[in-house]
């Protein structure tokens, strides 16, 4: 425990993989459910919020903007405004630790309250850019100021909000939220436009919360309006699914089984593309929970063949790039990733971090400023930097159960593991993977 690099796994090859599991809840709606329902009129109880330190630092955030978060049980909380009045300015700086979605999310939030503010964050945070929120806030009306860019922001009282007809630059769900978010409190329509479709929970929740929303054909209008409260149950993460679904997909004869996880269309790309590769995925169970569409997933390993993943695909697996680049390293030929150049600023670089990772298992990699190419092939052990960022640890931690015999991974520096994923190692174990901490 406890080295220079942080605490790290070590892994060797599992003898046999397979079994049920069901993964914890879903971070983007975990902290969407917190957030809205903070600003809804009666506020309400959350079932299956994701208990992992990205959510509690929002949660903790909301606490310190005077919203009342009672924990009613594993997974249970009911969250409801300040009685008597809105939320109040905090008295001492915002602290989001490693979360892109809470910090702007969040500074969207009190934009439209208009209420003065510091939020900050870790130091992979504090390297995320920010002008993508700040910029098209600051044309509603805002006062944000952040330099260079990134982290921390400080928010100044303003005179009012406007709403916006924006076409985003950038596919992205944090951004067209952060922007909603403003425009419940601006004067007049809010359009966003995006140029690929991206996760729509916002949209759905805030529909479900009862806010003047319509969305679809690439852009959402929304009009001002306060939030009915209500009760809110959240789907397991398919982005923690995500890394079991690619190790079932990527051994042969292996076969897994994700139980209640969101598969909603705009977040469940991942499987249509090991579909592509020749995979074999079946949904089971299939339902709606809170709006969100949720299923069981069954996944069994078949050889696999390499496939070229478009822009807008990766739009759909966001998250999901470094998973299915375990399923490359095990296909047959090259996998291409294209327009993929948000993954360059994720928690950490994603597509260099991947392909260093590859790389140090054997792998041949190239990498563009905006994509990479992986050549499926034998894999060695060996030792991996995670960056510290968890998508990058777990993923390898799945490459480092298709090891063969004899060989072993070291993956350090995995502690933001727990930013999104508790007790990934004792899931990992249930399902046959070789896995301690070390
Ligand atoms: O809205 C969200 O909950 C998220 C959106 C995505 O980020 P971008 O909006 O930056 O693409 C994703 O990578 C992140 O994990 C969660
Ligand atoms: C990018 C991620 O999260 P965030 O942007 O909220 O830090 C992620 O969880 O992969």
């Amino acid at each position: 425990m406890g080295s220079a690099q942080g605490r790290g796994w070590q892994l060797g090859a599992a003898a046999e993989i397979g079994g049920v599991l069901q993964v914890p809840g879903d971070k983007s709606i975990s902290h969407r459910a917190l957030l809205f329902l903070a600003i809804a009129e009666g506020g309400g109880e959350i079932r299956g919020l994701l208990e992992a330190r990205d959510c509690l630092n929002t949660l903790a955030a909301l606490r310190a903007l005077g919203a009342r978060i009672d924990s009613l049980g594993p997974g249970s909380y009911r969250v409801v405004g300040p009685a008597g009045g809105g939320l109040r300015a905090p008295d001492k700086p915002l602290d989001l630790g490693n979360s892109g979605t809470g910090l702007r999310l969040l500074t969207g939030l009190l934009a439209g309250l208009n209420l003065p503010a510091s939020l900050t964050g870790d130091a992979s945070l504090c390297r995320r850019p920010m002008g993508r929120i700040v910029d098209p806030l600051n044309a509603m009306g805002a006062a944000i100021r952040a330099e260079d860019g990134r982290p921390p922001l400080h928010l100044a009282s303003h005179e009012g909000l406007q709403g916006i007809d924006y076409a985003m630059p950038v596919a992205s769900a944090q951004v067209k939220s952060a922007i909603l978010l403003a425009g419940l409190h601006a004067r007049g329509e809010t359009r966003v436009r995006e140029p690929a479709p991206t996760r729509d929970h916002s949209e759905r929740m805030l529909a479900g919360l009862g806010a003047d929303i319509e969305w679809g054909q690439g852009e959402v209008r929304l009009r001002p309006g306060g939030l009915r409260g209500q009760d809110i149950d959240v789907p397991a993460d398919f982005s923690s699914a995500a890394f079991f679904v690619a190790l079932a997909a990527a051994r042969p004869g292996a076969e897994i089984c994700l139980r209640q996880v969101g598969i909603n269309p705009t977040r469940d790309g991942l499987l249509r593309l090991l579909k592509r590769m020749g995979a074999a995925v079946g949904l089971e169970n299939q339902r709606l929970v809170g709006g969100e569409p949720v299923a069981d997933i069954r996944v069994t390993g078949q050889p696999l063949e390499a496939i070229t993943v478009s822009a807008e695909e990766v739009a759909l697996a966001v998250d999901e790039i470094p998973a299915l680049m375990i399923a490359a390293a095990r296909a047959r030929g090259t996998t291409h990733v294209e327009g993929a150049a948000e993954l360059r600023v994720k928690e950490s670089d994603r597509i260099a971090a991947m392909a260093e990772g590859l790389q140090a298992m054997g792998l041949s990699v190239e990498t563009r400023p905006d994509g990479l190419s992986v050549t499926g092939g034998p894999i060695r052990g060996g030792r991996i930097a995670s960056r510290g960022d968890h998508r990058i640890a777990m993923s390898f931690a799945m490459l480092g159960a298709l090891l063969p015999a004899g060989e072993q991974l070291r993956i350090d520096d995995v502690d933001n593991v727990a930013t999104s994923f508790p007790d990934f190692i004792a899931r990992c174990k249930a399902v046959g993977v070789n896995i301690q901490e070390s």
